[in-house]
């Protein structure tokens, strides 16, 4: 945790479930909530599924969130989703970057920036994740490789618009392995002196989320560690009961 900063735990729902099962799962993480109390909570479903969620929460108290937008304002681009059209359906933040759209989609790190710029304009806040490969850990290039991205990633406003840094090692998303405490804290001390470095006076705050096989009972060991200041979940957060345990497990 980083003092002063408020976590935030984010689910990550990517492409499952059915609008039946969206409701449901929202349903869940609302009718929970109680049990939460030191940390924000966002919840970001498919496209299609935004509306059924945000309607659940009666759009409030858990922010919900798109997985990506464009990069462009409006216009002719078959099948995107602009940043204005996921604040009009309710979001307040937007998942940029992520290592599956990096793989599946060849986004870059420029485009990756140029989607926050977009999203910063139409006011929702940023999540842009990054994270190193196995084979870049194993060559000891994890840190270089981490702050790269956020130098090509986070656009000049990044800090201003309160955004967002999920660290997220692609070879611990969705296999049950984590990187040791020590390794997390490492790469988020170095992530924070790389924000305050660009970013002073807003960087030493940015909020740093790490993802990447957070379950309940990883959650408040990692959750603990300075500099991590709460978590973006994927396979975890498809359950209402393991969200929410993760979520509490953020001191109040
Ligand atoms: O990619 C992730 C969140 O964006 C992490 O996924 P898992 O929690 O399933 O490892």
């Amino acid at each position: 945790m980083t003092p002063d900063v408020r976590p935030l735990i984010a689910g990550n729902w990517k492409m499952n479930g059915t609008l039946r099962e969206a409701a449901a799962l929202a349903e869940g993480v609302r009718a929970g909530l109680e049990g939460v109390r030191g940390a924000d909570l966002l919840i970001c479903p498919t496209f299609l599924h935004l509306h059924v969620a945000a309607a659940s929460m009666g759009w409030k108290p858990v922010a919900i969130g798109g997985q990506d937008c464009s990069a462009e304002a409006n216009g002719a681009h078959t099948g995107d989703v602009s940043a204005a059209m996921l604040a009009d359906a309710g979001c307040g933040y937007v998942i940029l970057g992520h290592s599956e759209r990096r793989a599946d989609h060849g986004e870059s790190d420029a485009l990756v920036q140029a989607k926050a710029r977009a999203a910063i304009a139409a006011g929702l806040i940023p999540i842009v994740c990054v994270g190193e490969t196995e084979a870049q850990r194993d060559s000891g290039e994890a840190e270089a490789v981490v702050a790269a991205q956020l130098a090509g990633s986070l656009p000049p406003d990044f800090a201003g618009a309160k955004g967002v840094v999920a660290y997220e090692p692609v070879w611990a998303i969705g296999t049950g392995r984590t990187p040791t405490n020590d390794d997390i804290a490492a790469m988020h001390g170095r992530m924070r002196a790389e924000l305050a470095g660009r970013f002073p006076g807003a960087g030493e705050t940015t909020r740093l989320l790490y993802g990447g096989s957070v379950k309940p009972s990883n959650a408040a060991a990692i959750l603990a560690l300075p500099n991590v200041d709460g978590a973006l979940v994927g396979g975890a957060s498809l359950k209402a009961e393991d969200f929410l345990a993760i979520a509490a497990a953020v001191p109040a």
